[in-house]
């Protein structure tokens, strides 16, 4: 061979080996799946690292992994039970990359219209060999070719002989949150609130800093680095916005002219009745949603101390601070269970925004509704009862306390509250002139909303006002 002819049999070999090392979209949205599912992780954080780290990604890119990852999360229950009915080896007894690769692969298959079923087989069988799978590589797609052939109405449950199992198949939720649900709520409510998990989510709700600019001129600002933008649901302080590719891409965003926050989150300032001059004390604090709002609503005066039980919390809360340039509030670390004697009897108002089973949240972070257990939920009900057992102390008389929750089951919701009022000197207080009037809520008046996913345009939320006696 001449040396031309070397050189250039060593540069093809270099470019096939860097071709088989860069990973492309579904095989990074596999890897980070796998971290998921098989390790632990949380999905957010996990799927924001892959996303950073991957620096040669497009928006197209970024789009198509977070769909894939978060689709595949949401939808794992139904994916796992129609594998389960055309493979031979069961899901669990799988092999977790192949376990993994049928589980996204389906999720192609069945919810991404515009990737023609034999890419998405083609596809597979290539990463399998990649992998190392190549004598598993027919096994994949012979399941899939098979399912992309067959309509999955024959296999699910029926939902006239066992509604459990067909809820649980079909919206892809544990059975013992369904049975939780069907308890507390009617059938129709919870169907609602299970298929709401599924929305289009493309929409970001963000609210607005309106120390620095109205909805109006933000609106604009946004327009102008070619963001899509429309009025949040319910608040003038609130806009929903689409078609950008990061948020700390986002000119806007880096100056603080607004920050990320649900719309039932918002709901906590507009009820607290923050005056100015106000001592406020936010004790699980981080990463500062509420707590940049009520440093916010304060204008300038008084302190919003945001507290949290480590460092890596607090850090994040400061990092909020900074970006959104308050001077009227700052970040400690405090362990709310723990009573601080130099906060009794010293706060106007107290924000109780505790840890919870979040089952109002699973919409935006599915990996919750399968790492959360009944257990693990009566734990979180001890928790809410040992910090607001110790904070009460901090509210003066006549002050405030806030209690809420992204969840929407009543022990750590209502039932918590009436257990607060029975044990300690507080009573609900109304929160009718708080709200918008067409703002829908039976319970406005006795103090306390619970806001459903699917029932209203919001997370599943409940907060409650209470009054310390005089
Ligand atoms: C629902 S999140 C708070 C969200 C926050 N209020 C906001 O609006 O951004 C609950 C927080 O409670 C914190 N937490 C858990 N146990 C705690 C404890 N014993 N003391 C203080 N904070 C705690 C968690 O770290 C978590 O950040």
């Amino acid at each position: 061979m001449t040396d031309e002819k070397t050189a250039g049999k060593k540069k093809a070999d270099k470019n096939s080996q860097k071709q088989n090392t860069v990973k492309l979209p579904r095989e990074l949205a596999l890897d980070t799946l796998i971290e998921i599912l098989e390790k632990g992780d949380f999905s957010h954080t996990l799927l924001n690292k892959t996303l950073k780290n991957q620096k040669n990604l497009t928006k197209q890119d970024r789009s198509f992994i977070t769909r894939l990852v978060e689709g595949t999360l949401e939808r794992l229950i139904t994916l796992d039970y129609i594998l389960d009915a055309y493979s031979k080896v069961k899901v669990k007894k799988m092999k977790p990359f192949i376990r993994n690769l049928l589980r996204m692969s389906l999720y192609q298959l069945k919810y991404m219209d515009q990737v023609p079923d034999s890419a998405v087989c083609n596809e597979s069988v290539k990463l399998a060999e990649k992998r190392g799978f190549k004598t598993l590589s027919g096994f994949v797609n012979g399941v899939l070719r098979n399912i992309a052939r067959s309509s999955e109405n024959d296999i699910l449950p029926s939902e006239e002989k066992d509604k459990i199992t067909f809820l649980s198949v079909f919206y892809s939720t544990p059975q013992w949150i369904i049975e939780k649900w069907l308890r507390e709520y009617d059938y129709n409510t919870v169907k609602k609130m299970l298929s709401a998990q599924f929305e289009e989510k493309s929409y970001t709700t963000i609210r607005v800093n309106t120390a620095m600019n109205t909805s109006k001129e933000l609106a604009e600002i946004l327009k102008t680095e070619g963001i899509e933008v429309v009025e949040g649901s319910y608040l003038s302080c609130a806009l929903k916005i689409r078609e950008f590719d990061s948020l700390d891409a986002i000119k806007a965003f880096q100056e603080g002219r607004f920050t990320v926050q649900d719309e039932s989150s918002m709901f906590i300032g507009l009820i607290a009745g923050i005056k100015e001059n106000n001592r406020i004390i936010d004790v699980c604090g981080a990463p500062g949603g509420k707590a940049l709002h009520a440093a916010e609503l304060l204008g300038g005066t008084g302190m919003v101390e945001t507290r949290d039980v480590s460092d890596f919390k607090v850090a994040l809360i400061q990092e909020n601070i900074k970006r959104m340039g308050f001077h009227n509030m700052k970040a400690v670390k405090k362990d709310a269970t723990v009573k601080d004697e130099e906060s009794m009897d010293q706060a106007d108002i107290v924000i109780a925004d505790l840890p919870c089973s979040g089952l109002g949240v699973i919409g935006k972070k599915p990996d919750i509704k399968y790492n959360m257990t009944e257990e693990k939920q009566q734990e979180l009900v001890k928790l809410q009862r040992d910090i607001l057992s110790v904070v009460n102390g901090y509210v003066k008389k006549g002050g405030t306390l806030i209690y809420s929750t992204c969840t929407i089951n009543p022990d750590e919701n209502l039932k918590n509250v009436e257990w607060f009022t029975e044990n300690y000197p507080f009573q609900l207080t109304s929160i009718e002139d708080c709200l918008p009037d067409e703002f829908p809520c039976a319970s406005k008046k006795e103090g306390y909303l619970q806001l459903l996913p699917g029932v209203n345009d919001t997370d599943g939320f409940f907060m409650a006002k209470l009054k310390k006696q005089l």
